[in-house]
């Protein structure tokens, strides 16, 4: 159980989180939707610990994170970019961190073997990562993420770069692969219905303060969020298809 309690930032004299507060179980994502500014970056920085709040604690099965160096959190932090050793190949990315906790080669290649054929890579296994897609690199980055068993998998508007195909595909291909490893994330994105799509619990961050619905209908319904005027925008795009079609 990760609990973060009372998290509050400012930069200066503006207020940027302001006294947040939320629990999270193993396997559990919290989609948490939030516009552009809203503090959502400060927010995960926070907690992969790059940023130090002003007041607050982040607790892990009660353990305080808040000394804990950023490389011993056992979070990882991916975005829209991912970040890929250029010169190493696709296998040799995946499997860095377990090279450097010095697990043995057998081992090694038993889990990066398993874990690119679960992303769809094993084709790609030789590769540099400048010879593949943009969607198959954030694979890559999810497999280096997963390889070493996050405690909390910190995504920030990660599929913002891709098309709506690839992006349609890699929520998916996320949703499939963090319930097979009871993967525990924060997934901000400023996408309603990714959010609806990736998240088992949702947030509205907003100005820094941050929001917890107790049901996806709550999630929906809370004017602040607008999640039900898109959806009603979609619907309404998807019932006047079949008109202007049969028109044409
Ligand atoms: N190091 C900093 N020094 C001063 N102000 C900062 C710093 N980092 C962020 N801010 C300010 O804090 C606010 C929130 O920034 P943050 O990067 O967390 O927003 P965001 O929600 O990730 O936005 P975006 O989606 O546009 O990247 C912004 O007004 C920003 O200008």
């Amino acid at each position: 159980m990760l609990t973060v309690a009372h998290l509050s930032k400012q930069f200066g004299t503006q207020p940027v989180l302001r006294d947040i507060s939320f629990s999270l179980s193993p396997g559990e994502v919290l989609a948490v939707l939030g516009r552009s500014g809203c503090g959502k970056t400060t927010l995960l920085k926070i907690l992969a610990g790059l940023e130090a709040p002003d007041a607050g604690t982040l607790l892990a099965q009660g353990q305080d994170l808040g000394p804990v160096p950023p490389n011993e959190r056992q979070m990882v932090y991916l975005y829209q970019e991912p970040l890929l050793f250029p010169h190493l190949s696709v296998f040799e990315n995946v499997a860095f961190g377990l090279r450097i906790r010095h697990v043995v080669k057998a081992e090694i290649d038993r889990q990066v073997h398993e874990l690119l054929a679960e992303l769809d890579l094993s084709a790609h296994a030789r590769k540099a990562p400048d010879h593949l897609s943009g969607g198959q690199r954030q694979r890559v980055s999810f497999g280096r993420a997963l390889i070493i068993r996050p405690r909390l998998l910190l995504l920030d508007e990660p599929f913002g770069n891709l098309d709506a195909q690839t992006r349609a595909d890699m929520q998916q291909l996320f949703l499939r692969v963090s319930r097979q490893h009871q993967i525990t994330s924060l997934f901000v994105t400023h996408d309603s219905r990714e959010a609806l799509t990736v998240g088992t619990r949702f947030g509205y961050l907003d100005q820094g303060q941050l929001t917890c619905f107790p049901s996806v209908t709550e999630f929906v319904q809370d004017a602040r969020t607008a999640v039900r005027q898109e959806l009603a925008f979609w619907e309404s795009i998807q019932q006047t298809l079949p008109a202007s079609a049969s028109t044409s």
